[in-house]
């Protein structure tokens, strides 16, 4: 029988309503026995990390949840880990790249509506999750509304459905339906025979700039004195603007002052590619990052992951370009 250990963080899943709204304050305890309700086949035991709507969640959370799971990694077969969906994406990337070589399933899942609420999600998608942790692959994933989506690949794209979440950019990991699990033969969900290593030495000063028609160069100014990675959502295929107020010259000094440029797109699917039209090539740099077609929930712990390991922003490119855990799928 597997073992499981189920991790609670809060989210709208373990909410109540509150005087000033819906505020996290159901227990580990009460989410694991009516998971043990279900009698799943396999045992399940708790422990609650936080109680936080997922607004909340800062990089030092996500450190807590990577420590939680690799300190009883040996003792259990899966993880679950509840929590809010609004920031989820970015939780599952950033525990992608902070698990490296995990040989058993982590899988995140929440709901839209409180657990105690007629109507709501939570049941379906706890069942799932456990379902799916239960299985023999490795890796984390984000279970939601009959979907298991690769932790780098998850973005939340709906603010209110059940359907909240898609796998951008590349296949959903499976499909459950009734308790069934239907992989999607063509991704890859292998246990790899590495040791697991645990490496979270996060460095939070990075920023996320999109673009707008307008955008005032002086911000530049700013980001240079006070962030060690810039992250740019530029227009389409990874645009930015070479007249009027021109951006050129500012992304230029950001890379000459030590700061690890990114550039990505606004638009959701398909990624960067900034050979095609000139204003993509004029911000080129020898040393600017391209995202290729990574999530921008993916790219924002991945360039922390990074700058946590050097300064050298060579080798923050190389890192920041190698595909990990399927967060890249063009070259
Ligand atoms: N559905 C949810 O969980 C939303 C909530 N605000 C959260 O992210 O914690």
């Amino acid at each position: 029988m597997k073992k499981l250990l189920l991790l609670t963080t809060g989210g709208t899943i373990a909410s109540v309503s509150g005087a000033n709204g819906l505020i996290p304050g159901i227990t580990d305890t009460e989410i694991a026995g009516y998971l043990l309700e279900q009698n799943l086949g396999c045992t399940i035991e708790s422990k609650a990390l936080m109680e936080i709507d997922s607004t909340n969640m800062q990089p030092e959370c996500w450190v807590r949840i990577a420590e939680a799971i690799y300190e009883s990694y040996c003792d259990y077969d899966g993880f679950v880990i509840t929590h809010g969906t609004d920031t989820m994406g970015y939780t599952a990337a950033a525990l992608s790249y902070m698990l490296q070589n995990i040989a058993k399933p982590v899988v995140m899942t929440g709901s839209q509506v409180p657990i105690h609420y007629e109507n709501t999600d939570a049941g379906k998608n706890l069942v799932d999750a456990v379902r799916f942790a239960s299985e023999d692959i490795g890796g984390v994933f984000l279970v939601f509304d009959g979907k298991a989506i690769h932790g780098t690949r998850a973005v939340k794209v709906r603010t209110r459905s059940y359907h909240a979440f898609e796998s951008i950019n590349h296949p959903y990991a499976a499909f459950i339906e009734e308790g069934e699990i239907r992989y999607n033969k063509s991704v890859s969900l292998l246990r790899g025979d590495a040791e697991m290593k645990l490496e979270v030495s996060l460095c939070p000063d990075v920023f996320l700039l999109k673009l707008h028609p307008g955008t005032k160069p002086e911000l530049f100014d700013f980001l240079r004195c006070h962030y060690r990675g810039v992250i740019i959502e530029g227009f389409g295929l990874g645009g930015v603007p070479n007249q009027g107020r021109s951006l050129v010259r500012k992304i230029i000094e950001l890379l000459q002052s030590g700061i690890a440029v990114v550039m990505t797109t606004q638009c959701l699917e398909e990624g960067e590619d900034r050979t095609l039209y000139e204003v993509g090539r004029l911000a080129a740099g020898e040393l600017i990052i391209s995202s290729k077609d990574m999530n921008t929930e993916a790219i924002v712990p991945k360039l922390m992951w990074a700058l946590g390991k050097t300064d050298d922003l060579g080798e923050v490119k190389r890192m920041m370009e190698t595909p990990i855990a399927e967060d890249i799928t063009i070259h």
